[in-house]
């Protein structure tokens, strides 16, 4: 700030001040989240026995999500604004999605969203992590906005540019992908420098990627918040530890949002379904905090 000095003293306090704000911050979430399963947690995500439809949308993804089409992926989605609506009318245009890469649900997109939002709350988490829940999957809009198919829009995420890591789902899928014969996008730091942070990496385009750029400045949810949305698909990195030549310090930060985020989405999946109507006046109470009235989308 411009004129402003500060000595020693004042500098201490401000550090102690920080401090004082992530012991108060942790405490409410970062702490062991609480989820109940009705199912055993380890029967997640399994893909070894997945049915045929997963099977063939991630080879499917795995071939198709290429350096020349994420960035043409990025050039469309700059090129224009493609509706302006609220969130909770965004949640109800969601809601007839079927995602084929998902073998642990077979409940409307709106309940999975509630039942996340619902999870992150019962555990007395804060009102920003409630809201990452409600909204963490509205980028499947896309799919409504010109997406090429489901490849480009749900499943796991990952980084392109460099080698596909084989901590991916089904990793031998990739041999169909073009740049895993190219020179440079098959070596181990591709385009990138070593820890040159996710923000300068190119994620596989999706709904997290897609979430992430409409919210982050229409909003006012914090940085943790943002990166829950931005990573909770990229389960090779903050499930399997893969991808870390690529990331720095600030990232750490981003890690540990998402982990703490993560059971909520996922262990959540096999809960009752909610009442809808009920919890609306909760949840548009909430997301008016953090949202004007309607977004460009
Ligand atoms: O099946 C996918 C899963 O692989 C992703 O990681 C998740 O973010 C999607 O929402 C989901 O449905
Ligand atoms: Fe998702
Ligand atoms: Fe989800």
């Amino acid at each position: 700030m411009p004129g402003l000095t500060t000595d020693g003293s004042a500098l201490d306090a401000l550090s102690d001040a920080v401090d004082e704000v992530n012991v108060l911050k942790g405490k409410l979430w970062h702490e062991e989240p609480e989820v109940e399963a009705t199912k055993d947690k380890d029967s997640f995500r399994q893909y070894d026995n997945a049915c045929e439809r997963v099977k063939s949308f991630y080879k499917e993804q795995h071939e198709k999500q290429t350096v020349a089409y994420n960035i043409k992926a990025r050039v469309d989605f700059k090129s224009h604004t493609r509706a302006r609506m609220g969130i909770w009318q965004a949640m109800e245009m969601l809601n007839t999605l079927v995602d084929e890469s998902d073998p642990d649900t077979d409940m409307s997109q709106i309940e999975h969203l509630l039942q996340t939002a619902e999870a992150i709350r019962r555990d007395g988490k804060p009102e920003w992590m409630q809201v990452a829940g409600l909204i963490h999957d509205l980028g499947k809009l896309l799919l409504f906005f010109g997406s090429e198919g489901q490849w480009d829009v749900v499943g796991d995420t990952f980084v392109v540019g460099c080698a596909f890591s084989d901590k991916n789902i089904y990793p031998e899928t990739f041999e169909g992908n073009p740049d895993s014969r190219d020179a440079v996008y098959s070596s181990k730091y591709g385009i990138y420098e070593p820890n040159c942070g996710l923000e300068n990496v190119m994620m596989s385009w999706g709904h997290d990627e897609y979430m992430y750029h409409v919210i982050k400045d229409q909003s006012t949810l914090p940085y943790e918040a943002l990166a829950m949305i931005r990573y909770h698909s990229f389960y090779p990195w903050h499930r399997e530890n893969a991808y870390m030549h690529l990331t720095n310090a600030k990232d750490m930060i981003a890690l540990e949002a998402v982990r703490a985020f993560n059971p909520y989405d996922l262990y959540s999946k096999s809960n009752e379904p909610c009442d809808v109507e009920k919890l609306r006046p909760y949840y548009e109470g909430l997301i008016a905090k953090f949202f004007p009235p309607e977004i460009d989308w």
